[in-house]
């Protein structure tokens, strides 16, 4: 039986520039490839397309591209790849740039339908347009569908949303996160954004200099105090939830986890039973000894204290907290964290000052 996951293992050199990976990820999902600026994202995507010659292993779902005796080339990879900046046909219009992809996979190989790619994208009312007359983000959703309707077994997804305003990549997301939660195809994601991995990735994949320096599920990964590359101050937890109650009088909802629950502003979209994503940031917690009920915030949660980074730069310090099984993380000033004596075992409150909703 063939191993599932992608096993990604790879050697090369670009230039003065030396890539050394050794992956096994999740076989469906998004995982989001994350990282400083020439840390060598692309260039990872590309040696797993077969575009950048390097020495290693690349498997999907059992499927072997390459080892150590050969690499198939690219065009027998079935992947498909979406940039940055799309490349439609200008003189075709969005429907004939679909086909043109679809009509070169033998039918018995398609495995995503037409209809069905356009109903995914959202793209039905836009068929007869050219691509001139789209946004930028029309313009990157028919280059997905088009991608997608190659059947590939792998999407590679280099910063596809980093050419776009925040207006056209928040209309976007909820089609990114249709298509992580139905595909069975695994993507991989870059991404240079907190939020974009903060909403989309079910498992993330830290880089610098060319090396893999965290890597795990994306809950895991945000819990961590030693957050490289100066992340503290995005660093923050994610956790997944469930709304369980609506409070018409004070306009709130409360989430449900598995350590506990928090109140969330309600809006008209927030329905009882619905699955949410939730962030937490470390800057939004503050810890007390006691419970303070004389004060404004209303998310008070028990918590022991995990861990206690000191110093993660001058003046800061990261703690960690488990509610239950769930971990938070605070960031609090070092003259805090000493004046408050924490260390781990100890039973805290944490004074959770705002809560974001990102899926
Ligand atoms: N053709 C090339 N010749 C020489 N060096 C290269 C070449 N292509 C890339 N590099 C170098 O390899 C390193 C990794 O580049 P890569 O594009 O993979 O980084 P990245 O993490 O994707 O960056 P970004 O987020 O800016 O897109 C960089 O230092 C880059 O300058």
């Amino acid at each position: 039986m063939a191993a599932p996951g992608i096993q990604a293992r790879f050697a090369c050199k670009v230039g003065t520039f030396e890539l050394d990976v050794d992956l096994n990820l999740p076989g469906s999902g998004l995982t989001a490839l994350f990282g400083h600026s020439g840390c060598g994202k692309t260039t990872l995507l590309r040696c797993m397309a077969g575009l950048q010659a390097a020495e290693g292993i690349m498997r999907v779902n059992g499927d072997e591209w390459q080892n150590k005796t050969g690499s198939r080339p690219v065009h027998q990879r079935p992947l498909a790849y979406v940039f940055q900046e799309t490349s439609l046909f200008p003189h075709l219009s969005v429907k004939r740039n679909l086909m043109y992809g679809y009509k070169r996979i033998p039918q018995s190989d398609r495995q995503i339908s037409f209809d069905q790619a356009v109903e995914w994208l959202g793209l039905s009312r836009l068929l007869g347009r050219m691509p001139e007359k789209l946004s930028g983000g029309e313009r990157q959703r028919v280059a997905i569908a088009r991608a997608l309707l190659t059947s590939p077994r792998l999407l590679l997804m280099d910063e596809p949303l980093s050419a776009l305003d925040q207006a056209s990549k928040l209309d976007i997301m909820p089609y990114l996160e249709a298509l992580r939660d139905t595909l069975a195809i695994p993507m991989l994601y870059v991404s240079h954004s907190t939020a974009e991995v903060a909403r989309l990735a079910d498992h993330i994949v830290m880089m610098d200099g060319g090396r893999v320096v965290a890597e795990g599920p994306l809950q895991q990964i945000m819990a961590r105090t030693n957050q490289p590359f100066g992340l503290e101050k995005d660093a923050g937890v994610i956790l997944d939830a469930t709304l369980s109650e609506r409070d018409e009088q004070w306009h709130l909802c409360r989430a449900d986890f598995g350590g506990g629950h928090l109140w969330l502003r309600a809006d008209e979209s927030l329905m009882i039973g619905h699955k949410i994503r939730l962030q937490v940031l470390a800057r939004d917690i503050s810890l007390a000894r006691s419970k303070q009920t004389d004060q404004s915030i209303q998310n008070l949660l028990p918590a022991i204290v995990d861990e206690v980074a000191f110093e993660v730069s001058p003046g800061t310090s990261i703690v960690r907290l488990l509610a239950g099984q769930t971990p938070f993380l605070s960031r609090l000033t070092s003259r805090a964290v000493h004046t408050l004596a924490l260390e781990p075992g100890q039973q805290v409150w944490m004074q959770i000052k705002s809560v974001a909703i990102v899926d």
